[in-house]
């Protein structure tokens, strides 16, 4: 089976922004805008609510759908796939510190 990557879907998203192609879904998106991509980001993630509820299956599809469309909002407001990796760096060890809240037990 043939497996994308996050790094190269960003990638694919990114070129089509440089280089537009006119059969492209990517450039449909960018060129309807942000509020366009926003609407889809919200459609996109009531459709992984209602998969993680149904099947598995319907929940990896969706999800594939969901984390598209981020892709393209990231590129969108020029966020790079490091900026991600860089907060997500930046929280490695603070689970531990979760039980020092006091509301840790509300927030679960
Ligand atoms: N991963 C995806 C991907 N996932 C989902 N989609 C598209 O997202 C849309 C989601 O379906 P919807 O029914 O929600 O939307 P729609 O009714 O088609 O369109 P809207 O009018 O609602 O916007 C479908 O048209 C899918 O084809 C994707 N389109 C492109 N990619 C990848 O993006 C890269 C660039 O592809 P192009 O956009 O084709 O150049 C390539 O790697 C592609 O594989």
């Amino acid at each position: 089976m043939t497996q994308q990557t996050i790094e190269s879907l960003y990638e694919q998203v990114l070129d089509r922004k440089k280089t537009p192609e006119e059969s492209s879904y990517t450039n449909y998106l960018y060129t309807k805008g942000l509020d366009k991509i926003l609407k889809k980001i919200g459609e996109e993630t009531t459709e992984v609510i209602i998969g993680a509820k149904n099947t598995n299956d319907e929940l990896i599809y969706e999800t594939a759908d969901l984390l598209f469309h981020l892709m393209v909002l990231l590129v969108e407001k020029g966020v790079s796939l490091d900026d991600i990796k860089n907060e997500l760096g930046s929280r490695d060890g603070q689970k531990s510190r979760l039980h020092e809240r006091e509301d840790w037990r509300v927030k679960k």
